[in-house]
């Protein structure tokens, strides 16, 4: 695959916390359309790799593209507004606030009230808000969030928050879709529904998806190709069955078979 049909393009990417090396040169692209898995032990980079193309640590070394277009040094809200989405590894809703409220907050990059047409012509406000709200029931009908709608987010079980969570980077509509451990904490029943709903946002709004999991087996399911990182580098990288089995792989996970659940 040449580099102008990959969406997302990392080169030599590093990026240092002081005296940690936390990511050392790593590459990778991702094609429009893929959902690309991004595995390894604790502390192996995978976070700080999604920190660096969603800018907020941006890498002091190397270079990230998106859809060809130089991103690094960009600030995280422009590159959200460029079309990258993500979830937190942390779930970080807007406590206090209902899950409705919470996925509008996914439309503020659309909003750009202005005071004196709202004054002049409410009219106008009206309809931009009737635009955003119908963006984001499309998406509260996608992920079956509409029982739960009007609750506060910090009432709902885990598993809906991430869920709401995800909502939340849908309703920005974006093109490229990062998720950071979506299913960390999840009972069996959760994980299956998040699989399901990541597959259903993919297939149904043709979305790229990179995604950090330690489950290898939603790695393998879903996944049409992994990088494997270990200690700020790139470990194997390929279709996740193979990355996995990766002679390399299994010697980094000796002794972490917690983290390869
Ligand atoms: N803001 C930061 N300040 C200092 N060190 C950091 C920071 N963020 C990450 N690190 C360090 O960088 C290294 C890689 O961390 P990172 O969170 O990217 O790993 P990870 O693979 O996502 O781990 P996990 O699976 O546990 O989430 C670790 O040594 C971590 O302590």
């Amino acid at each position: 695959m040449s580099a102008s049909e990959n969406v997302l393009q990392c080169e030599n990417v590093s990026r240092w916390f002081g005296g940690i090396h936390a990511l050392k040169g790593v590459s990778v692209s991702v094609a429009q359309g893929q959902i690309y898995g991004l595995v390894g032990p604790n502390g192996s980079g995978k976070t700080t790799l999604v920190n660096c193309i969603t800018g907020f640590y941006p890498p002091q070394e190397g270079r990230i593209l998106f859809e060809g277009r130089q991103i690094n040094g960009m600030k995280p809200h422009r590159i959200a507004a460029g079309g990258i989405a993500r979830t937190f590894q942390n779930v970080a809703l807007f406590r206090g606030m209902s899950v409705l409220d919470n996925i509008l907050m996914g439309r503020h990059n659309f909003m750009h009230p202005s005071p004196l047409a709202s004054l002049f012509y409410p009219w106008w406000g009206r309809r931009e808000e009737i635009k955003h709200r119908d963006k984001v029931e499309e998406v509260i009908d996608l992920l079956q969030l509409e029982s739960v709608r009007d609750e506060h987010v910090d009432v709902i079980p885990l598993g809906l928050q991430k869920r709401v969570e995800l909502a939340r980077a849908l309703s920005a509509e974006p093109r490229m879709l990062v998720l950071d451990e979506p299913m960390a904490g999840m009972n069996q029943e959760e994980k299956e529904y998040m699989v399901r709903f990541v597959l259903d946002a993919q297939e149904s709004l043709g979305l790229t998806v990179l995604i950090i999991e330690h489950h290898m087996d939603v790695i393998t399911a879903i996944c049409d190709r992994t990088l494997v990182l270990n200690d700020g580098m790139s470990l194997a990288e390929g279709p996740p069955k193979e990355a996995i089995a990766d002679p390399a792989v299994v010697a980094a996970y000796i002794g972490r078979t917690g983290d390869a659940a």
